[in-house]
């Protein structure tokens, strides 16, 4: 049985020592808080040091006025055979044995101001302190002294003390694994007790209060405590434990704590108030009452606590999935890493083009209806003005009128319509280049292997858009070349045709002739390089978006990271490491996670083993 107080013991050290002191400190869920404490509640001054003490039979606790307890003290007991040296160990300081109780009061205040600072404004912190006392003169029990209750704050002490205190208290007191040491003096009225203020509060039917009363040697000659002690004042479900410490003269005059202990024998003893209930009055009984009862509520709980720690282990090892397995050290493993993510990445990004995701559909709609949207807009009707052929065609004449037909003025005209459309072939190579850079964003977002690495994902973003503006510039040129080669080189057929159709006409209708330099002559002209251009508009619509999917498009999909896996496979591995630098809020997670979970899983064990050994 014993076992089991020792093991939660350990469990709460453990606990500590990964930051889980409960309190909602942490968003873990915590193990903290299923664990059975024995929680000590007193207002200021009301003997909670003496009683402890007491319990421990040393003096070890720090002294002063106003609020000395400003951290919880986890004190744990340890029986040890009789004959064996007394000794004080603290979690924060392993390895090293307190025999001089002196000593120990030191540490707990240095401990204290180490964490809540020692200035005038001294706080209050939940961060327990653990202190394990090894003794023959102790029974196996585990107690937290919390800061005394206190109704107004001294020493300069921001006013919200009082409200914390009652907090950090009531934290402690509200689980139900807690059962509650309240400590009352017995020379004040037990109705504005504060400890049993709060107790009552969070345990209504007194079911894990434990009333102490301190003082009985203080009250009022003639009077007595009976009523209290003996439940009717104040009814609990255990019996009321009257207690006589120490005086402040016994203190002052260092009074031995097992002295103490045994005149406190004596005075129930021999007292004629209490002498019927001496066998259940002073600390040695509380203590060993005390000890009893934790463990058979630590066995109780044991089921619950299993349960507890099973449903906090398959969610931590959930948690722990969904953030990743750390990243691997050595250069080799990083490399594969980051490879394996560049092509989980570039397969999203293949498949936003090839159809399985949405994106590629809107590039369709460019050449489909963007494309020959703004070629139809082109103010052709415009250039080809009777005014401005006119004006183009005398212009190409120069001093020297055309004889036959105006073969520079037609060259003019078309270079001019077709001039035009560089623009919308630019707006295409643009307009392409703009969502092939959104899918870019939205692959990288859609990637979950990415979303550990912000560093990684920002220089896959850098290295795709640069590839994709290589890709750009090329497509750039194409397409203007490909205009170009339109006005370089006529399609002389179309002419030719032309030529020979009006031919044909003048030959069957010889009364017509034509204007050499008429209107009707200029209209002509107009309607042959309108004609021309409606032919080459035709086939740019078809061959621009050819040279852009070629250009762009299918780069993308072949070589869109090529660059950067150049760079990479060449990188040192300190690079390596920087890409592969995940945010620091999820590494914190996962480092909390992994230890937390290492802790419910030895815990388990550890109580698998006790249980199978009670
Ligand atoms: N005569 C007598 N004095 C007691 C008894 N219990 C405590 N005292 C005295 O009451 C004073 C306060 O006792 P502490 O044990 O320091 O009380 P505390 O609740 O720990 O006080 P804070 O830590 O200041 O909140 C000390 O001078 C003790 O000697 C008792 O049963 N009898």
């Amino acid at each position: 049985m014993e076992s089991l107080i020792l093991l939660i013991n350990e469990i709460q050290r453990a606990c500590t020592a990964l930051g889980d002191y409960g309190g909602g400190n942490n968003a873990l869920t915590s193990l903290w808080e299923a664990l059975p404490t024995v929680a000590v509640v007193g207002g200021q001054s009301s003997g909670k040091s003496s009683v402890l003490e007491s319990i421990v039979g040393r003096d070890f606790l720090p002294r002063g006025s106003g609020i000395v307890t400003r951290r919880p003290l986890v004190l744990q007991l340890h029986k040890t055979d009789n004959g064996t040296e007394e000794y004080a160990e603290f979690l924060h300081l392993t390895n090293k044995k307190f025999t001089n109780f002196a000593l120990v009061r030191k540490e707990i205040e240095d401990e204290t101001d180490r964490i809540t600072g020692n200035g005038k404004n001294k706080q209050i912190s939940p961060v327990p302190i653990h202190l394990s006392i090894f003794s023959p003169n102790v029974v196996n029990l585990t107690l937290v002294d919390l800061p005394g209750l206190t109704k107004v704050a001294v020493d300069g002490q921001p006013e919200s003390i009082v409200e914390d205190i009652e907090s950090m208290v009531r934290s402690y007191v509200a689980k139900p694994t807690c059962l509650i040491l309240a400590i009352s003096p017995a020379n004040q009225d037990i109705a504005t007790s504060d400890a049993m203020k709060l107790a009552k509060e969070v345990d209504p039917t007194g079911e894990r209060t434990f009333g102490v009363l301190t003082k009985l040697d203080l009250m009022d000659k003639g009077t007595n405590a009976l009523n209290v002690i003996e439940g009717r004042s104040y009814r609990l479900q255990y019996p009321w434990v009257g207690i006589v410490n120490r005086s402040q003269e016994d203190i002052n005059k260092n009074v031995d704590m097992m002295v103490a202990r045994r005149k406190e024998r004596e005075y129930f003893e021999t007292s004629p108030d209490y002498g019927h209930l001496a066998a259940r009055m002073g600390s040695e009984f509380l203590a060993k009452l005390l000890s009893k009862l934790l463990e058979s509520v630590i066995r109780s709980r044991i089921p619950s606590i299993l349960s507890s720690i099973n449903k906090n282990i398959e969610e931590l090892e959930r948690e722990l999935d969904q953030l990743g397995r750390p990243v691997a050290i050595d250069a080799g493993a990083q490399l594969y890493t980051i490879l394996g993510m560049c092509r989980a990445f570039e397969k999203i990004f293949k498949e936003h083009l090839d159809g399985g995701r949405p994106g590629g559909a809107r590039i369709y709609g460019i050449f489909d209806y963007n494309l020959p949207g703004a070629i139809k807009q082109l103010p052709l009707d415009r250039h080809l003005s009777l005014q401005s052929v006119k004006r183009i065609v005398s212009e190409s004449d120069g001093y020297q009128p055309h004889l036959i037909a105006p073969e520079l003025g037609y060259r003019r005209l078309i270079e001019g319509s077709l001039d035009h459309f560089r623009g919308p072939a630019e707006a295409s190579v643009n307009a392409v280049h703009l969502i092939l850079k959104e899918l870019v964003r939205k692959s990288i977002a859609e990637t979950e292997e990415l979303k550990r690495f912000p560093s990684l994902q920002i220089e896959l973003v850098a290295a795709a858009n640069s590839s994709l503006e290589k890709f750009r510039e090329e497509s750039m040129k194409s397409v203007l070349r490909l205009v170009d080669m339109e006005s370089s080189y006529l399609t002389v057929d179309f002419f030719r045709k032309l030529h020979a159709e009006s031919q044909a006409v003048s030959m069957s209708s010889p009364t017509t002739t034509i204007d050499q330099y008429g209107e009707g002559h200029f209209r002509k002209i107009a309607s042959n390089v309108a004609a021309y251009i409606k032919m080459v508009a035709k086939t740019l619509v078809n061959t621009i978006p050819k040279a852009v999917v070629h250009c762009q498009v299918r780069q993308a999909k072949l070589s869109l990271l090529s660059y950067f896996y150049a760079q990479i496979s060449q990188s040192p591995g300190k690079r390596l490491g920087q890409l592969l630098d995940e945010n620091p809020a999820l590494m914190e997670r996962r480092m909390q996670c992994a230890k937390r979970l290492e802790l419910y899983k030895k815990a388990k064990d550890e109580i698998d083993a006790a249980v199978c050994v009670g």
